[in-house]
C-alpha cells in the first residue's frame, strides 16, 4: 500500500461509484486523458494511484458531505472515496471520415482502499482538464466484526445469491452465483469485510445505499449496510421475478392459443386436401372425397366476416349505428381470433348489424303505398271480416284506427317530402370512409317524421280466447307488415324488455330488438300480450317502466336497449298491447292505451264460429277434407254447452280439434281394413266412402270426449235456504255464476266468513248482516224492534262462504247477494235456483252501480241462468253492451235498493214485510 499521503484527485461523473476491488471503466475528456497520460509518463514503470471521489447527485449529497451542489460549476467534493490504480487508458481510433463524433477515452480503475481527504476540496467538475493533487488519509487499519453481525451479514448474502441464481437464466451466470454462495459460507470473520466490499460492487443496488456502504469505514458498520442492502435487494429481486413471471404467463397463454388454433388451422387444410385430392377416400368419412359444407370451417368463418362487414357498410354514414359498427369492427380486427372476446364482439355486431335500421330496412314507400291505395279500407275491412266471426263493434272501432294510422302515414310523408332534401353519404367500409361525417340521413328524417301526430295505440282487453291475438294478426295482414307477439306474462325483469347491458356473460338484448330482428322491418305490427302480467318495480329494475317508454311516442323514437346501446327508432313500429283484466294494469300504461273491450261470446256466436272457422281448420290441419267430416249443429252445440264453458273459443277449439283426431284416427283405420293390399291406388280410397260415417252426432260426443264436464251443473244448483247465486268476473277477465252459502253455527253472534275473501268484500258482508239485523222487525225475522236474530231466541254464529277458497276473491259487488242469503238463512224462504244477481250495497239500503256488466252477464247465460238482478244505474250497459239474443232470453230486475232486491229475488210477498214496498221492476 503507498504510503504517500498525496493523490491527484479524480472525481467520478455521477451516478458512478468505485469500491475497494471493483473495476470500473467510463469515458473521460481529452484533456483529463492528457493529465492522466502525464501521470503515467511520471510514474514510470509502476501504475500510478488516484483518489477516485464520487459525485453524488443532488438527493444523496446531503445525507454524507452536505456542501456538494451540482447546480452550480464548483462543487465541495465528498471526503471520502477510493484509492485506485490506474490500469488502463484506451486512445480512441482516428475517424477516416471528417465530421464524424469523436470516440471518448476510455479510463479503467481498480479500487484498492477506502481513503479519507484530508481537507474539503472545491472542484469545477464541469471542465476539469487537470487533476488537483490533494492530500489523502487512509483510515486506521480495520478491526474484526463480532460474530452476530458476521452471521446476519451471511444470512443475508445467502439468500440474496440463492435467489439471484434461481433467477438466472444463462446456467454460467447461476454457476457463478453458486459458487460465490459457498465462498461466502465458508469465509472467517477476518475475512468478512472484504467479502462485503466484492459482494457489493457485483450486485446492483441503489445509488444512495453503495454510497453509505463506501462511506463508512468502520467494519462493523459497514457490514451492517451491506445486509441492509442485500435484504432490500432480495425483496426487490423476489417482487420484480413474481411481475415478470405474471406478464410472462398471461402473455404465454394467449401466444400458445394463438400459436395451438393456427396449427389445427393448418391441420385441418392438410386434412381437407388429402381427402379431396382424386382416388383418396378418407377412413371413417363414409362419403369419401364428397365436400359438406360442415367441413370447411374455414371458409364458413371468412364468409360470416365478409358477409359482417358488407353489412355494416351498408348503414348509412354519420349514424350512431354506424359509428358504434366500426369501432366495434376494428376491435374485432385486433382481438385474437378464437378468443371469447372476439366471439363477444362479433356475436354484437351480428345483433347490431339484424337490427332493422331506417338505412337498410324495407323502405318506407312500400308501406306507404299500401296505405295510399285507394281500396285499403275496403280491403281491410274484408281481412277483419275474412277472420273474425261477429265482433261488430270492434271491427268498426279497428276501423276508424286504420284510417287514422293511413292519414297520419300520409301526412308525415308529405311533411317529409316538403323539407329540404337529404345529403346522401358515402356507404363504402373503405378505410378512408372510417371517418364519420356529421351527414343528416334519412334516420334523422324519420326522426322528424316521428314528432307527428300519434295514432292511440290500442289495448284489448278480455278473456282467453276470444281473438284478441287473432285481430292484431288481422290488422298486420292489412297493413301487409310482418307481425310479432311479444309475450309479457311473467316478466319481472326489466333486462327482458331492455336487454343485458354487455358487461353481463351471455348478454344479450331484449324482447323488442329481437321482436324487430325477426320481423325485419322497422315497421311491424308488435303484439303486446298479457300486459296486466307484467311485474312492476323490483331489484331487477322496472319493466313496466321499460314499456311505458316502449309505448311513448314522445320517447319511443329513440328507445334504448341496454344490449345495442344505440338508440333505435320504433315510432314506425304498431304497438298493440292485449290483457285480461284492466285491474293490474299500471295507471300510466292504461293511460296511453286506448281500450276495446272483448268480453266473450254467445253460445249463438260460438255455433258461427265453429262452424266457420274452427272445424274448417281442424279438419285441415288434421289432413281430412269437408266430405270426410261434419258435425251436426247439436252435436256442436253440445260441445259449447256441456264440455266448455268459456267466455273465449279455445276450449272449443280443442274440443273440436279432438273429436277431429279421433275421426281421422278411424279414418285411417277405415281405409286400412276396406282397401285391398293389392290395389293401392286413390280410386279406391273414394269407393269405400260409401260406408263410411262422416257426420258426428251428439249421443257420439261422449265416447270421444269423455264425460260431460258440466252436466250435472244445473242439477247441482239447489234451491236451499241460505244459499244464493252471485255474479263474478274472474281474473281472467271471464263472467260467471259463484254461490253464496250461509249457514247458522252456535254461537255469540259473531260473522264468521271464509273463502279467500278480501278485505272489500269481507266488509260488504259486515255491511250486508248489519243491514239485516237493524231490518229484521220488517221482515219478519224477529218477533219486536231492537231484538238482534242472532242472538234471540238463540245465540248464533253467522258462517258465509264463497266456494273455490284457492281463488282470491275481492270487491263490493257481491253486496245484494250476501243480503238475500242472510235473508234466506234467517227466514227460511229461498232464492230461485234460476236468479243471480250483482251490485254493491250501502248501510242505508241503496245499492249502486257495480263494473263487468257485460262479463257478469254473457257468464250467467252460460251458466243457463234466466233471471238477473242488477242495479239501476247498470242499465245502459245491458242496453248497450248485451247481445240482442242473450237479452231476448233473459229476465233483467234493475233495483235501486235492497227492498227491491229481496223483492226481485224471493218473488212478491214471499217475506213477511211488515211494511209496505215498492218494487220496481223493469223488464228489457
Ligand atoms: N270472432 C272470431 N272469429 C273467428 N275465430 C275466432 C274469433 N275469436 C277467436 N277466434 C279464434 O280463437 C282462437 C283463439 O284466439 P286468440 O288466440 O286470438 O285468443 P286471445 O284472446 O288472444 O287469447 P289469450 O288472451 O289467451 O292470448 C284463434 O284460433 C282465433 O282465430
Amino acid at each position: 500500500m503507498p504510503s504517500s499521503p498525496r493523490l491527484p484527485v479524480l472525481p467520478l461523473p455521477h451516478p458512478l461509484i468505485l469500491l475497494p476491488t471493483a473495476r470500473l471503466t467510463f469515458p473521460i475528456s481529452r484533456s483529463l486523458a492528457e493529465a492522466i497520460l502525464t501521470l503515467l509518463d511520471d510514474a514510470d514503470a509502476t501504475q500510478p494511484l488516484l483518489a477516485a471521489i464520487p459525485v453524488p447527485g443532488p438527493s444523496e449529497g446531503d445525507g454524507h458531505d452536505s456542501q456538494f451542489d451540482v447546480s452550480s460549476a464548483i462543487n465541495s467534493l465528498p471526503t471520502y472515496g477510493t484509492a485506485a490504480r490506474v490500469v488502463r487508458l484506451v486512445r480512441p481510433r482516428s475517424s477516416s471520415s471528417p465530421g464524424a463524433p469523436r470516440q471518448p477515452y476510455l479510463l479503467s480503475l481498480h479500487g484498492l482502499t477506502r481513503i479519507r481527504l484530508a481537507s474539503p476540496l472545491q472542484i469545477d467538475t464541469t471542465s476539469l482538464d487537470t487533476l488537483p493533487i490533494h492530500k489523502v488519509l487512509y483510515p486506521s487499519a480495520e478491526g474484526t466484526p463480532s460474530r452476530e453481525t458476521v452471521e446476519a451479514f451471511k444470512d443475508a448474502a445467502l439468500s440474496l445469491l440463492d435467489r439471484l441464481a434461481k433467477d438466472s437464466v444463462q446456467p454460467q451466470r447461476k454457476d457463478d452465483w453458486l459458487r460465490v454462495a459457498a465462498l461466502v459460507e465458508d469465509i472467517s470473520e477476518q475475512r468478512a469485510a472484504w467479502m462485503a466490499d466484492v459482494l457489493v460492487a457485483a450486485i446492483s443496488g441503489q445509488y444512495g445505499d453503495k454510497l453509505a456502504f463506501l462511506a463508512a469505514t468502520d467494519v462493523e458498520d459497514r457490514l451492517h449496510h451491506a445486509t441492509e442492502l442485500f435484504v432490500k435487494q432480495s425483496s426487490i429481486q423476489e417482487v420484480s421475478k413474481k411481475i415478470a413471471t405474471a406478464v410472462d404467463e398471461s402473455l404465454s397463454r394467449q401466444q400458445k392459443e394463438y400459436f395451438l388454433r393456427q396449427q389445427l388451422a393448418a391441420i385441418q387444410r392438410e386434412l381437407h386436401t388429402l381427402h379431396n385430392s382424386p382416388g383418396t377416400a378418407g377412413p371413417g368419412f363414409g362419403t369419401g372425397g364428397a365436400t359438406s359444407e360442415l367441413d370447411d370451417d374455414d371458409q364458413a368463418d371468412a364468409d360470416d366476416l365478409a358477409d359482417l362487414r358488407r353489412k355494416i357498410e351498408a348503414l348509412d354514414v354519420g349514424t350512431e349505428e354506424r359509428k358504434v359498427g366500426v369501432r366495434e369492427w376494428r376491435r374485432l380486427k385486433r382481438i385474437p381470433q378464437g378468443s371469447v372476446e372476439n366471439g363477444v364482439i362479433r356475436s354484437y355486431l351480428e345483433w347490431l348489424t339484424s337490427v332493422p335500421w331506417p338505412s337498410t330496412s324495407t323502405p318506407a314507400s312500400a308501406s306507404l303505398d299500401v296505405l295510399k291505395d285507394h281500396s285499403f279500407l275496403t280491403r281491410a275491412r274484408a281481412q277483419l271480416d275474412a277472420d273474425h266471426y261477429g265482433l261488430d263493434q270492434i271491427k268498426r272501432r279497428l276501423m276508424e284506427y286504420l284510417a287514422i294510422v293511413r292519414l297520419r302515414a300520409i301526412a308525415d310523408a308529405a311533411a317529409a317530402t316538403s323539407a329540404p332534401p337529404q345529403t346522401e353519404g358515402n356507404g363504402a367500409l373503405a378505410p378512408a370512409s372510417f371517418v364519420d361525417k356529421a351527414v343528416s340521413t334519412s334516420h334523422s328524417a324519420s326522426l322528424q317524421k316521428s314528432k307527428g301526430v300519434k295514432g292511440p295505440i290500442l289495448l284489448f282487453v278480455g278473456p282467453p280466447g276470444t281473438g284478441k291475438t287473432s285481430l292484431g294478426q288481422s290488422i298486420a295482414k292489412a297493413l301487409d307488415r310482418p307481425f310479432q307477439r311479444i309475450s309479457l306474462g311473467g316478466v319481472r325483469d326489466e333486462a327482458e324488455i331492455r336487454g343485458h347491458r354487455r358487461t353481463y356473460v351471455a348478454s344479450g338484448p331484449g324482447a323488442i330488438v329481437q321482436a324487430l330482428r325477426k320481423a325485419g322491418r322497422n315497421d311491424p305490427v308488435i303484439l303486446l300480450d298479457e300486459v296486466d302480467k307484467v311485474g312492476h318495480s323490483n331489484f331487477h329494475g322496472d319493466p313496466a317502466a321499460a314499456l311505458l317508454e316502449v309505448l311513448d311516442p314522445e320517447q319511443n323514437h329513440s328507445f334504448n336497449d341496454h344490449y345495442i346501446n344505440v338508440p333505435i327508432d320504433l315510432s314506425q313500429v304498431l304497438f298493440i298491447c292485449t290483457s285480461n283484466t284492466l285491474d293490474t294494469i299500471s295507471a300510466p300504461l292504461l293511460d296511453r292505451c286506448e281500450v276495446v273491450e272483448l268480453s266473450g261470446y254467445t253460445y249463438d256466436e260460438k255455433m258461427h264460429i265453429a262452424r266457420r272457422f274452427l272445424l274448417p281448420k281442424q279438419i285441415q290441419a288434421n289432413g281430412l277434407s269437408d266430405s270426410q267430416l261434419a258435425l251436426t249443429d247439436s252435436a256442436l252445440l253440445h260441445i259449447a254447452t256441456m264440455y266448455t264453458r268459456e267466455a273465449g273459443v279455445r276450449s272449443l277449439e280443442r274440443a273440436i280439434g279432438a273429436v277431429v283426431r279421433y275421426k281421422a284416427v278411424e279414418w285411417a283405420e277405415h281405409l286400412d281394413t276396406v282397401v285391398a293390399p293389392s290395389s293401392g291406388e286413390e280410386g279406391t280410397i273414394v269407393a269405400t266412402k260409401s260406408n263410411w260415417h262422416a257426420v258426428v252426432e251428439e249421443d257420439e260426443l261422449e265416447k270421444i270426449l269423455g264425460i260431460p264436464r258440466w252436466d250435472g251443473e244445473e242439477r247441482e244448483r239447489e234451491e236451499k235456504r241460505g244459499i244464493v247465486y252471485g255474479l263474478v268476473v274472474t281474473g281472467m277477465g271471464e263472467g260467471g255464476i259463484l254461490p253464496v252459502e250461509s249457514t247458522v253455527v252456535p254461537g255469540a253472534g259473531r260473522l264468521k266468513l271464509t273463502g279467500s275473501l278480501g278485505d272489500v268484500i269481507k266488509e260488504s258482508g259486515e255491511i250486508a248482516l248489519s243491514w239485516v239485523k237493524t231490518h229484521a222487525f220488517e221482515l219478519g225475522i224477529t218477533a219486536g224492534r231492537g231484538i238482534d236474530p242472532l242472538k234471540v231466541p238463540d245465540p248464533i254464529d253467522i258462517h258465509l262462504h264463497l266456494p273455490s277458497g284457492a281463488q282470491k276473491k275481492d270487491g263490493p259487488s257481491a253486496g245484494i247477494a250476501m243480503v238475500c242469503a242472510f235473508v234466506s238463512l234467517l227466514s227460511g224462504a229461498c232464492v230461485p235456483k234460476d236468479i243471480a244477481m250483482t251490485g254493491e250495497i250501502t248501510l242505508r239500503g241503496r245499492v249502486t252501480p257495480v263494473g263487468g256488466i257485460r262479463m257478469k252477464v254473457l257468464g250467467a247465460h252460460r251458466a243457463q241462468i234466466r233471471k238477473v238482478i242488477l242495479p239501476w244505474a247498470n242499465r245502459k250497459d245491458v242496453e248497450h253492451d248485451v247481445a240482442p239474443e242473450v237479452r231476448r232470453e233473459m229476465q233483467f230486475f234493475f233495483v235501486r235498493t235492497i227492498d227491491e232486491a229481496l223483492e226481485a229475488a224471493f218473488g212478491r210477498g214471499a217475506l213477511g214485510w211488515r211494511r209496505e214496498t215498492v218494487l220496481l221492476e223493469s223488464r228489457l
